[in-house]
C-alpha cells in the first residue's frame, strides 16, 4: 500500500534529521578531547581568589595535584590550607608559588618551581590571573593601556608559551591550556576600553593555538565568565561609570564557585568555548565563525533567532549613552 506524498516527505525529512544529528555527535566526538583532572597537576595563575580559587577548589574535589600563582604570599597561604580541605585523598598534593604573571622572568621561574616541587611539569594549565579597572576612555591615563594589555593578554601568553613548551618537550599526553576571557571578550562597550581589547586578544590567541598545538596533542579552550562575585568585582565596581552597570544590567554574576562549576562542566563536555549561562550562549552562537560549534544544529539555530536580539541590544546600549549628553 503506498503512503500518502505528504507522510512520505516527513519520513524522509525525520530519517534526514535523524542522520544529521547522528553525524553531529559522532564528530563531536570524535573532535573533542577527554578532561580527567584525577592525578593530574593542574597549575593555574590567579589561584589564591575568585575564579582561581574556587577552580581549585573544584580540581581538588575531583582529585589533581595544584600549583596555584599569584603575588600576594598571605593570599596565597591561606587559599592552599582553604583548597586542601576539598582534597579527596591526603596524598593530593596543593603548592603555591609566589609570581608576577606580566614578568617573563616570574613565570619561567614559577614553572621551573613548579616542576621541582611536583617532581613533574603541569599536565592542565589555567590563566585566571586578570584584573579591570573600567572608566570612560577619556578618564584613562595611556599608561593604564598599557598595564591592562600586560596582565590581561601578555600575561596569559607568557603562561601560555611556557605551558605549550613544557608539554611538548615532556610529551605530556592529554596536555591542557585553558584560556579566560570574559563576556567582554566578546562584545564591549562604554567604561572597557582597556580591558575588553585584551579580552579579545586572548581569544585571537586562543583560536591560533587551539589549532597550532594539535602537532602537540594539547587541548584548547577558552573560558568567557559573566560577572564573578569576587574582590576583584568588588574593586572594579569602585571606579565603573553608573552607564556601564546600567548596560551589564542583563547580566547576573555568579558567585566563584557557581563560576568555576561551570567551567569545569565545559571541560568534561569538552568544549572550545566554554560559557555560563543562556544569555551568553547565544552571544557565542552570534560571534562563533570558524571556532568550533557546542552543537552545530543548535548553536546555528541559537545565532539566528540572537542576531536580532543582539542588533536590539546595541540600540539599547547607544540610547543609554547618548543620554548622558542630555544630563
Ligand atoms: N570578576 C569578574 O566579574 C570577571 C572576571 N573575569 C576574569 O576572570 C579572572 C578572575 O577574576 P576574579 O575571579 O575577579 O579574580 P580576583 O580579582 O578575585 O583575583 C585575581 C587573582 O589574580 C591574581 N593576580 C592579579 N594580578 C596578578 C599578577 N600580575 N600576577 C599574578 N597573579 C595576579 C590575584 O592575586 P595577587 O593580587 O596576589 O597577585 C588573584 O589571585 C580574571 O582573568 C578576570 O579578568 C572575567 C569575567 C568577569
Ligand atoms: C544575544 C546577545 C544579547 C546581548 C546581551 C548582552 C548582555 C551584556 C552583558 C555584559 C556582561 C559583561 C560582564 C562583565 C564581566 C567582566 O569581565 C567584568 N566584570 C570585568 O571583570
Amino acid at each position: 500500500m503506498a503512503l500518502p506524498s505528504w507522510a512520505s516527505v516527513i519520513i524522509a525529512l525525520g530519517t534526514a534529521a535523524v542522520v544529521a544529528v547522528c553525524i553531529e555527535r559522532l564528530c563531536s566526538r570524535l573532535t573533542r578531547s577527554n578532561f580527567v583532572p584525577a592525578g593530574k597537576h593542574c597549575f593555574i595563575t590567579g589561584g589564591s581568589s575568585g575564579l582561581g580559587r574556587g577552580l581549585a577548589i573544584e580540581l581538588a574535589k575531583a582529585g589533581a595535584d595544584i600549583t596555584i600563582v599569584a603575588r600576594k604570599l598571605e593570599e596565597l597561604e591561606s587559599a592552599v590550607l582553604e583548597i586542601k580541605k576539598f582534597r579527596q585523598s591526603e596524598s593530593q598534593k596543593v603548592i603555591f608559588i609566589s609570581a608576577d604573571v606580566t614578568s617573563k622572568d616570574d613565570v619561567v621561574r614559577a614553572f621551573d618551581e613548579a616542576k621541582t616541587k611536583m617532581d613533574r611539569n603541569p599536565d592542565c594549565v589555567f590563566a585566571c590571573a586578570g584584573a579591570s579597572y573600567p572608566r570612560f576612555f577619556l578618564d584613562y591615563s595611556l599608561e593604564d593601556f598599557d598595564k591592562s594589555i600586560h596582565l590581561n593578554y601578555l600575561g596569559q601568553v607568557y603562561v601560555a608559551h611556557q605551558a605549550a613548551s613544557r608539554m611538548r618537550d615532556s610529551a605530556i599526553k592529554g596536555g591542557k591550556i585553558v584560556f579566560v576571557s570574559s563576556m567582554l571578550g566578546m562584545l564591549s562597550f562604554a567604561g572597557y576600553g582597556s580591558y575588553s581589547p585584551a579580552k579579545f586578544a586572548v581569544r585571537g590567541l586562543a583560536d591560533t593555538l587551539r589549532n597550532e598545538l594539535k602537532q602537540y596533542g594539547i587541548g584548547v579552550h577558552i573560558f568567557f565568565p559573566g560577572g564573578i562575585r569576587s574582590p576583584g568585582f568588588d574593586k572594579e565596581n569602585e571606579t565603573k561609570p553608573d552607564v556601564t552597570k546600567e548596560i551589564e544590567g542583563a547580566n547576573e554574576p555568579q558567585t566563584a564557585e557557581e563560576c568555576a562549576k561551570s567551567l569545569m562542566k565545559g571541560l568534561y563536555a569538552g568544549n572550545y568555548m566554554i560559557m555560563v549561562d543562556f544569555i551568553s550562549e547565544v552571544l557565542r552562537c552570534t560571534t562563533r565563525g570558524v571556532s568550533p560549534s557546542n552543537n552545530f544544529f543548535l548553536d546555528t539555530f541559537l545565532a539566528l533567532v540572537g542576531q536580532p536580539v543582539a542588533s536590539g541590544y546595541a540600540l539599547y546600549m547607544d540610547y543609554l549613552v547618548k543620554s548622558l549628553k542630555r544630563q
